[in-house]
């Protein structure tokens, strides 16, 4: 068996930990030939690769980033040729089948191409946690404990100067990254793009905070929207698949929160420091076990699923229940958490 791996959308902690599990089990047990596509599907457009052997993946594990780069370039693109132009290089490689790596985006490509009768196998990643039909996603772990870590400094330096603190983490869709750190952290208010606040309600949790003779820690995830706001803030520029990249919520309420509570306030965007750096030793054993999980199910030839964790086992699911929606943070956790702001 001749397999092409590759990671397409942003990158997170525990993507080279996954690439090396897939390739001990494939390689070195399983017996298959592998390759790894540079900067995702850029890599199978311009027939850049590399062989993916014992040798290339040594030591890996606790290193961030990925050793295969990863882009926001699609298959479908004209250069790309979509599933057909896919299918031509994959003959001219004599790759048997393909694992992608990556979140939402990336396995929603890759279920289109598998319905256009490519062999793929999906491999879930993101730090977002939004990837549905999986319960975690390696990356998240990481991305929850470095937010958690600046919460944990602003909170110091903020009861220093009396000020309220106002700290933006990613989470374009679902906001799990400021709820998992905003409770680790203690915030007094965790903000998500799944559920719009109104000016006066966020406004009278920081009071609240300040009466008690606190510093009011605020968290924000990147998507949200204050009620009235038509859309969510965001920077100059698109990303690589022509959407508007997201951030500045953080500064739209800091200056707000002061003039209408007279507290003193800062605004902090934490941005890739949370996607970069080495993964916890949670991430590194999920994306490990997810690329042995990869191997096996290629090897049983269930293409067209997608490696999941359910509880404590690794399984496949159908790729159309991790794409079909995202997955939100229900309100049954908002509510939980919301009981205890201000
Ligand atoms: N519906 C779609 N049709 C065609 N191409 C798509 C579609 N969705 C995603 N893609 C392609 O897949 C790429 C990866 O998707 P995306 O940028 O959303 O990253 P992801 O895999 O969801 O990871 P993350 O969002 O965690 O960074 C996109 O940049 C785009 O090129
Ligand atoms: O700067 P980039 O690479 O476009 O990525 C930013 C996006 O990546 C994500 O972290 C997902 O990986 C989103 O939360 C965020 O909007
Ligand atoms: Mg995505």
């Amino acid at each position: 068996m001749r397999i092409g791996m590759l990671v397409s959308g942003g990158d997170c902690p525990g993507l080279n930990a996954a690439i090396r599990g897939a390739v001990l089990r494939g390689v070195d047990v399983l017996g298959f030939e592998m390759i790894g596509f540079i900067d995702g599907w850029r890599g199978v457009i311009e027939d850049n690769w590399i062989p993916l052997d014992r040798r290339a993946v040594r030591g890996i594990s606790p290193l961030g980033g990925t050793i295969l780069g990863t882009s926001r370039v699609s298959p479908f693109s004209d250069e790309a040729g979509g599933a057909e132009g896919i299918k031509r290089r994959m003959a001219e490689l004599e790759l048997d089948g393909l694992i992608t790596i990556g979140g939402n985006g990336t396995q929603t490509v890759a279920m289109m191409l598998s319905e256009a009768g490519i062999p793929v196998l999906g491999l879930p990643k993101t730090i977002d946690n939004d990837l549905d039909g999986t319960d975690f996603t390696f990356g998240f772990d990481t991305a929850v404990s470095i937010a958690t870590e600046a919460i944990d400094r602003l909170r110091t330096t903020g009861e220093s100067h009396r000020r309220c603190m106002v700290l933006e983490v990613m989470g374009r869709d679902a906001g799990w990254i400021a709820l998992h750190a905003g409770m680790a952290g203690g915030a007094q208010v965790i903000l998500l793009p799944e559920f719009p606040e109104s000016v006066e309600q966020v406004c009278t949790w920081v009071e609240s905070v300040r009466d008690r003779g606190r510093s009011p820690l605020v968290v924000v995830a990147e998507g949200f929207r204050l009620e009235g706001m038509d859309s969510v803030s965001t920077r100059a520029g698109l990303d690589g698949f022509g959407r508007p990249r997201l951030g500045g919520i953080a500064e739209v309420l800091a200056p707000i929160i002061e003039e209408r509570t007279g507290i003193e306030s800062r605004a902090t965007v934490l941005g890739h420091v949370q996607r970069g750096g080495v993964p916890t030793a949670f991430d590194r054993v999920l994306a490990t076990r997810a690329g042995i999980k990869a191997a096996d199910a290629v090897q049983a030839g269930e293409w067209g699923t997608m490696v999941s964790l359910r509880g404590n086992e690794m399984e496949t699911v159908p790729l159309s229940d991790a794409v079909d929606k995202l997955k939100s943070v229900p309100e049954s956790r908002y509510e939980e958490v919301r009981l205890l702001f201000g």
